[in-house]
């Protein structure tokens, strides 16, 4: 038997050039395990991963704002807080930086993301003033303007609860500061190679390989101890 898997998706199942590798489409449709895919990306984006490799729509979205299981959706976090932060630093002259469209958070329900290429000492800055609730997350990828508290891993929890899985069940991949919680919550994880520093620190294991190289590590590694 293979273990239940909770794995992110930027840096941990695309190519250093962001695109999903091709070895998802191989390994994930048959994996008898839940697959959990916990991401700091918006709802739409794990659930249509989900359903085109022929899996539940069993997601963690926005860092673990949104949480979807056995067709129950559980959103927590303030997001008028993180709106109100990324509208003064917008007045201070910040920009969120996706272009007109912005189908970065288009669907965003908890959390507001800024590009890697704003200014993230303002960002920071207009975000510390004010108070406590709301924080700034870096996944590489994007800004995150959160609310303290949420995080995968917690989100983590409630979706093994829902599955009648203990979280400790759950493998992890990660790379980068918002795979620690789930770090914390799985029973083993994992740091890609290219994993930032505080995944790095946090993760059980840093692999050899990095994206989905490493992510096959682990994969091909749980199924020959399944075996
Ligand atoms: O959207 C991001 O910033 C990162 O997404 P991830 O959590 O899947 O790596
Ligand atoms: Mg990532």
């Amino acid at each position: 038997m293979v273990p239940p898997l909770a794995l992110d998706i930027d840096g941990t199942l695309t190519t250093p050039t962001g695109r999903i590798d091709p070895r998802v489409f191989e390994l994930l449709p048959e994996w008898e395990a839940p697959v959990v895919f916990a991401t700091g990306k918006a709802f739409p984006y794990p659930v249509a991963l989900a359903h085109f490799l022929g899996r539940e729509e069993t997601v963690i979205a926005e860092n673990g704002g949104v949480a979807y299981v056995g067709g129950e959706t559980t959103t927590v976090g303030d997001p008028d807080a993180a709106r109100a932060v990324v509208e003064a630093f917008r007045e201070r002259g910040g920009e969120v930086g996706w272009g007109d469209g912005d189908t970065v958070n288009r669907w965003r329900e908890t959390e507001v993301a800024v590009s890697p290429d704003a200014d993230e000492a303002l960002l920071r800055e207009v975000a510390a003033a004010a108070g406590g609730d709301v924080e700034v997350v870096d996944t590489g990828y994007a800004y995150h303007v959160k609310s303290v508290g949420v995080s995968k891993g917690r989100a983590l929890e409630a979706v093994a609860e829902a599955l009648g899985l203990d979280p400790a069940a759950f493998v992890a991949v990660g790379d980068s500061e918002n795979d620690v919680s789930t770090f914390g919550v799985a029973g083993e994880s994992y740091a890609v190679a290219n994993a930032d520093d505080a995944a790095r620190e946090a993760a059980e294991t840093v692999l050899d390989e990095g994206f989905m190289g490493g992510t096959v590590s682990v994969l091909t590694e749980l199924r020959e101890r399944g075996e």
